[in-house]
């Protein structure tokens, strides 16, 4: 008998038996069999097939419901992680002065108003103040905002936030760089353009020559 983890509403993962699937104890699962899903996302999403026109018994469609809950728990995954968490401790004390930047760090994130992707690359640079950050930790507070339903803007602020809160640095400095697939699959229809958000804190707000240093090593020289 084969024990799948489901994801109930309340986000605690619980075994089930799942007794129509059998494997052998070591034979191989398909890639992401095993993962959480919720079900009740998962009978949303049958019943959104049906609503499609479509038939949900058919051989193709069979494990779409608890591929899609699958597939939106892990994109809305940063609902449910803390910036502590993401963070880890992973903060050292450091004398720099100098600016540090992480650039071209690709997220995925969806829109709330249509929920269709947006994604892009972000570029996050700090001037410390006595404090450092694990480097990764970077990409990881960007994964931890964009894995929920999001606005570019709201994105790019809480990117900055999170690194104010946890470095309280001299500044901040954020830049994202999008396309949004519901105005290239649908609504409008633009295939070319791409939306430019960014946060400026403290010294980069300032400091209008650290501003155009910041931005010319992004590639996003402005005045
Ligand atoms: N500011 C901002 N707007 C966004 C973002 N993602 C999507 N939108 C916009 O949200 C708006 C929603 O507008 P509505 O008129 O309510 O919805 P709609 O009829 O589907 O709009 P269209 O996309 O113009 O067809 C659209 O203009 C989208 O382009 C984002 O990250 N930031
Ligand atoms: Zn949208």
């Amino acid at each position: 008998m084969k024990h799948e983890t489901i994801l109930p509403v309340n986000g605690h993962a619980e075994t089930v038996a799942q007794s129509q699937k059998v494997h052998e104890p070591d034979a191989p699962t398909a890639a992401g069999e095993d993962k959480p899903y919720d079900p009740v996302l998962a009978d949303l999403v049958r019943q959104m097939l049906v609503r499609l026109g479509e038939d949900p018994t058919r051989e193709g469609l069979v494990r779409t419901p608890q591929r899609v809950a699958r597939a939106m728990g892990f994109l809305t995954s940063g609902y449910h992680i803390s910036l502590d968490e993401v963070v880890n401790d992973a903060i050292f004390q450091d004398d720099g002065e100098e600016m540090v930047l992480v650039r071209d760090i690709e997220f995925y994130s969806l829109c709330e108003h249509h929920m269709l992707p947006f994604f892009g690359k972000v570029h996050i640079a700090y001037v410390p103040n006595g404090k450092i950050i694990g480097l990764s930790k970077l990409a990881r507070i960007a994964d931890l905002y964009a894995r929920r339903l999001q606005v570019q803007e709201r994105l790019t602020n809480q990117i900055a936030d999170a690194l104010e809160q946890v470095l309280a640095p001299r500044g901040v400095a954020v830049v994202a760089e999008a396309v949004h697939f519901c105005m290239m699959m649908r609504g409008v229809q633009k295939q070319h353009s791409a939306t430019l958000t960014r946060a400026m804190r403290g010294v980069f707000k300032s400091d209008a020559q650290l501003r155009r240093e910041f931005m010319d090593a992004v590639g996003q020289r402005q005045g």
